[in-house]
Formats: C-alpha cells, sequence, structure tokens
C-alpha cells in the first residue's frame, strides 16, 4: 500500500528558536487554565526532587556512626544513629508521599488542560467557514489536534516539570559527588548521552509516521465504524460486502501494524544498546569509588553514598535526557496544534446589518464557483433577480449546481466570480448573524441530531432558547406534531439509537423536524427549501406546499418533484452549473425544453 501524500509532508520540525517559543505558549497555557494547581506542583516537585539526595547523605551518616558506634561502645553514638535511621525514613516516607500527590496533581492538571485545549480547538473550528471545514487538509488538521488535544500539551508541561525536578536532583546530587571527584560528576552526564540522541532521532520518525499515515487511519476508523454502526444495514444482508469491508480493514490494519512494529522494533534495538553502554559509564564510576574505598581513601559511609549517587545520577540523567527527547515529539504534534489554531478561517465578512435597498431582493451577477480541488466549475456565469416576496422553483438534474446555489444565497459560500446583493449589498459585506436571521433554511441531506424531538427542532435558532409553545408551533407549521405526538414522552423523546432509551424515527419523520427546525425561524422573511418534501408521502408533502404558499416570505425552494414546486411563480432550471430556462411553470410547460420533458415524463408517470 502505498503512503498517501499528506498535508502533513510539509510539518517541518521546529528550530530550535521555534521549539522555544510553542514551550513557552504552552507553559503559559497551563499557567493561564490553573495557576493555583501549577504551583501547588512546582512546590511538591522541589520536595521529590530533594530527596535522592537528602537520602544518600543520610544513608552515609547511618554507616559512619554505626561504625563509630562499634568502635567506641557508646550509648550516645547507638542513639545517633538510630536517630539517623528515623530521620532517612522520614525522608523516604516523605517523599514517597510527596510522589503519589504529585501523581494525584497532575492528574488534574490534565484532565483541565485537555479541557482548555479543546475549548480552544472548537472555538476555532466554529470560526472556520463552510469551505475551510469541507478541506480535507483541514478536516486532517483537526483530527490530529482532537486526538492529541489532551495529551500533548500536557506531556509537554509535564515533561518540563519533571525536567525541573530531575535538574534539581543532578545538581544535589552532583554536589555531593563533586566532593569525591569533578570527573565523577562528568561521568555520569556523558553516560545519559547515547539515550537522549536515541529518542532525539526516533521521536522525528514517529511524528512522521502517526501524521504521514492519518489518512490511512481515518480509513481505517471509517471501516470500524462502518462494520459495527447500525446505519448501513441494508448492505450487510450482502455478505460479500461485509467480507469485503473486513477484508480491506485487516489489510489497512496489517499494513499500519506492520509500519508501527517496524518503527519501534527498531527504537527498541537501539534503546538496548545504548543503555548497555551507558549501564558501562555506571559501572566504571562504582568500581572507581570501590577501588578508592579499597585503598582506604574513602570511609564504607563515604562509599555507600557515592555508590548510591552513582547510581541515582546515572538514572537521574537518562530520564532527564529521556524526558528532554521525548519533549520533542510533544512539540511536533503541538506545532500541528498551534498551526490549526492560527490557520486563516476563511474569507473576510463585513458587519452591515442591512443593506442600502431594503426590499430589493437578491441581485446575481455573473456569479460563478469552483470548490476547492476541483477543475470544473459548479457554478457560472449566473446573473438574475429574486424580487422580494417571489417564489422561486429551482429544477435540474443531479450535480447541476442547486445545492450549491442556495448554499451562496445564504452566504455559506462565497462566489469567486461575480457578485451576490442582498437588499443592494454583497452577501461578502454582510455580518453572518445579520445574514443568518435573515434566512431560514432547510439543506439536503436534512440534520438528525442525536438529541431530544424537542432539541432537534430548537437546534434552528440553538439550544439556549427553550420555549416549547414556540417549538410546539414550529412542529404545527412543520408538520411535526403528529411525530411528537406518536412518540412516548413527545418532545422529551431522545432520538436515535445512540441512546438506549432512543427512538429511531423514519426518513419521512426526520424530515418533518428538518422542516419545524426552519420553520422555528418565524423571523427569517426568506425561506430556502433543498428537496423539503422528498421523504414526504403526498399527502404531507400537498399540506405542506399548501402552508408555504400562504407564508408571506421570499421562497427559494428546490425539487425534483414538479408537484412541489406546483406553488412556485417562478421556476430556474440548471444544467451543469447554467441557467437554462428561466419563466413561469406555465411558460415552462409550453416552451421546448428540459422543463417540459420533466413535466411530461412525471405526469406520464401519474397518468
Ligand atoms: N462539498 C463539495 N465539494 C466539492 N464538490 C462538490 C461539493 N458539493 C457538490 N460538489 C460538486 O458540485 C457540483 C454541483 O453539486 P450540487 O450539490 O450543487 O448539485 P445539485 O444540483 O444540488 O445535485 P442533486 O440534485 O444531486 O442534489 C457537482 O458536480 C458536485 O460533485
Amino acid at each position: 500500500m502505498a503512503s498517501s501524500d499528506t498535508p502533513f509532508a510539509h510539518v517541518e520540525a521546529p528550530g530550535f528558536r521555534e521549539a522555544l517559543g510553542y514551550a513557552g505558549r504552552t507553559l503559559g497555557l497551563v499557567w493561564q487554565t490553573a495557576p493555583r494547581l501549577t504551583l501547588t506542583i512546582a512546590a511538591v516537585t522541589i520536595v521529590v526532587a530533594l530527596v535522592p539526595a537528602l537520602a544518600a547523605y543520610l544513608a552515609k551518616l547511618i554507616v559512619d556512626t554505626v561504625l563509630a558506634a562499634i568502635a567506641s561502645q557508646d550509648a550516645a553514638d547507638r542513639h545517633a544513629a538510630m536517630i539517623w535511621v528515623a530521620a532517612e525514613a522520614a525522608v523516604l516516607g516523605g517523599g514517597m508521599a510527596a510522589r503519589r500527590i504529585l501523581v494525584f496533581l497532575k492528574r488534574l492538571l490534565h484532565a483541565e488542560l485537555g479541557f482548555a485545549v479543546s475549548a480552544k480547538i472548537f472555538d476555532k473550528t466554529s470560526r472556520f467557514d463552510l469551505e475551510t471545514i469541507e478541506r480535507a487538509d483541514v478536516q486532517q488538521q483537526i483530527l490530529l489536534a482532537r486526538q492529541h488535544a489532551s495529551a500533548r500539551p500536557y506531556n509537554l508541561a509535564n515533561r518540563l516539570i519533571e525536567t525541573g525536578q530531575h535538574s534539581l536532583t543532578l545538581v544535589s546530587l552532583a554536589a555531593v559527588l563533586w566532593t569525591f571527584s569533578p570527573l565523577a560528576v562528568l561521568i555520569i552526564l556523558i553516560g545519559g548521552l547515547p539515550l537522549f540522541l536515541a529518542e532525539l532521532r526516533f521521536s522525528g520518525s514517529a511524528f512522521r509516521f502517526y501524521t504521514g499515515r492519518t489518512p490511512e487511519m481515518r480509513q481505517r476508523n471509517y471501516l470500524e465504524s462502518l462494520m459495527t454502526s447500525e446505519n448501513p444495514a441494508q448492505e450487510r444482508l450482502h455478505s460479500a460486502a461485509t467480507t469485503q469491508v473486513r477484508e480491506r480493514y485487516n489489510s489497512l490494519f496489517r499494513f499500519l501494524f506492520g509500519e508501527d512494529r517496524k518503527l519501534h522494533g527498531k527504537r527498541t534495538a537501539f534503546g538496548v544498546v545504548l543503555l548497555l553502554v551507558s549501564s558501562g559509564f555506571f559501572l566504571g564510576g562504582k568500581a572507581w569509588v570501590v577501588w578508592a574505598t579499597v585503598m582506604g581513601a574513602l570511609t564504607l559511609g563515604q562509599m555507600t553514598m557515592y555508590a548510591a549517587v552513582l547510581k541515582q545520577g546515572q538514572n537521574t540523567v537518562t530520564t532527564l535526557l529521556a524526558t528532554l527527547g521525548g519533549g520533542y515529539e510533544d512539540l511536533l504534534y503541538i506545532s500541528n496544534l498551534y498551526a490549526l489554531l492560527g490557520r486563516e478561517e476563511g474569507q473576510a465578512r463585513g458587519g452591515a446589518t442591512a443593506g442600502p435597498q431594503p426590499g430589493s431582493g437578491f441581485r446575481l451577477r455573473d456569479v460563478g464557483f469552483v470548490y476547492p480541488g476541483s477543475k470544473r466549475a459548479a457554478l457560472s456565469g449566473l446573473s438574475f433577480d429574486i424580487p422580494v416576496g417571489q417564489k422561486l422553483g429551482i429544477v435540474g438534474a443531479n450535480g447541476s449546481g442547486k445545492s450549491t446555489l442556495v448554499k451562496l444565497l445564504t452566504g455559506l459560500y462565497l462566489p469567486q466570480t461575480g457578485t451576490i446583493a442582498l437588499d443592494g449589498l454583497a452577501v461578502r459585506d454582510w455580518a453572518p448573524e445579520a445574514l443568518f436571521a435573515r434566512t431560514a433554511a432547510v439543506f439536503q441531506p436534512s440534520q438528525r441530531y442525536s438529541l431530544t424531538a424537542g432539541e432537534n427542532i430548537a437546534m434552528g435558532e440553538g439550544l439556549r432558547e427553550m420555549d416549547r409553545e414556540r417549538w410546539q408551533n414550529a412542529a404545527e407549521a412543520g408538520l411535526a406534531a403528529p411525530v411528537l405526538d406518536d412518540l412516548p414522552e413527545g418532545m422529551d423523546t431522545k432520538l436515535s439509537k445512540q441512546f438506549v432509551d432512543g427512538r429511531e424515527l423514519s426518513g419521512g419523520q426526520w424530515q418533518r423536524l428538518a422542516l419545524a427546525r426552519a420553520m422555528l425561524r418565524s423571523g427569517a422573511d426568506i425561506l430556502i427549501l433543498d428537496e423539503p418534501t422528498a421523504a414526504l408521502d403526498p399527502a404531507a408533502e400537498a399540506e405542506f406546499v399548501a402552508r408555504i404558499a400562504e407564508r408571506d416570505a421570499t421562497l427559494i425552494v428546490i425539487s425534483h418533484r414538479l408537484s412541489t414546486l406546483r406553488l412556485c411563480d417562478r421556476i430556474l432550471v440548471l444544467e451543469k452549473g447554467c441557467i437554462v430556462q428561466d419563466g413561469t411553470p406555465g411558460e415552462l410547460a409550453r416552451a421546448e425544453g428540459v422543463y417540459r420533458d420533466l413535466f411530461r415524463e412525471q405526469s406520464d408517470f401519474y397518468a
């Protein structure tokens, strides 16, 4: 399986300054998120850091006083030895307690930081415009940032805290070892370097592996959900399809697993060899200390202390350098997070809440639109007006650009060429909220929220508004009242099988809720409906059409069913992104063209 070209191919290892910048920003984020917790962690860390050197020194005092007590047979020396034992027990016990408390505090910090980073990601993605968030590279960047949202910034912060802790331990141990020989300090420092270099080398390739394979991982995750979710129930009946999906999943899994194993195998082999090298340094140091004691240069107490300090020192240097090396990998992920947070949110929008010619409706001039990455224009050269109060129907074959056109009218996309103006002001100059307040829309496919039935309607305006009477009115207008009546807890019934006590609805019932959601926006004077009746039964369709016809709003409705469009006073026919017919339903039914063919096909069908 070939590795795909990914948007992360360009994620370069940050330079030293950049890395420091990210580390600083992450620490700043930690401080902002939980200042008191951070201070407490810092204080407990200092306590934990000083324990090893203190314990080694107390071990020396114990051995020295025990030897003195044996030599003097003095009760005071015997007591002194026991006091040092008690002191050592207190230090070790206190150290252990502090370490446990530190784990708990860090767990709290992890949760708080995860929440803060997720909030930043949600804030950012909610500001992306539709064109930006639909891009595959943006989706992948978001996925990666979300997957590592809580872990990486916390890991880095934790590594920085641990780096401080290990550095303090190392300085205190080095101060003790210095009294033996400065060369011994050098031995433990050099002994840890090989492992550090290995860590640095592999963290870069681990990042490239995990980010480089993201499309494959996404596909694997998708196939997993395909095999376990209830949605593709019909396809499940065909065992061949299930088997083939399974086979594809298996081969993806084996590929990803194989790559993962290769990477970690190499990492482990390098680690083992370099660990042996670093142990060699430590053993050399220990042999030197033992030799000095045998030669009478050190007391037994000093030998015990220096041996313990050497061991602790080697461990600390190894851990410290591994911590720093692993931090580099975290930084790579964090650079992706900050790249996402710094990404442009979309094209600039204005802040106007009204146009200079109120009541003039939509005016489109030479509008063209090409989807990012597409070679073909979805729309081109569209010029027409939609006067206020007009009931406009749009028809055309699949892929002719109908949905794209209504997304442009609502400002979800902005045209690349030409202009769309509402009330004499370009759509891009309107404040998005003001445009939203003017328009109520049902898009295709309509959204199915795994919330309660009432909340499915309320989502038309957001969940904050809890006006159940308005929800009920909207349900009546959108033909969803019978759906609510049939549910065991009415509006409060949870929808979707994701809930143990949730109910599933039929396609038509979901569509009625989507219509009710649009009807909730009674203040909107432009109603945009993309295939509003596709899933409705004929009686419901007729009732909906009659109700919509009564509404005093500009109506733009897309439908393949001409029966739905009978309320329209004007029809636009699109073909390959261009307008090929424009007229009243009567005119178009008489003129030769796409509309008349459609009209005949549909009336022949019912004849
Ligand atoms: N999000 C998208 N990204 C890229 N291309 C898209 C996207 N949505 C639609 N297209 C392409 O734009 C063209 C117009 O699609 P559009 O959805 O507007 O057609 P439509 O007339 O509404 O079709 P249908 O009747 O099937 O709903 C099609 O060629 C389609 O492949």
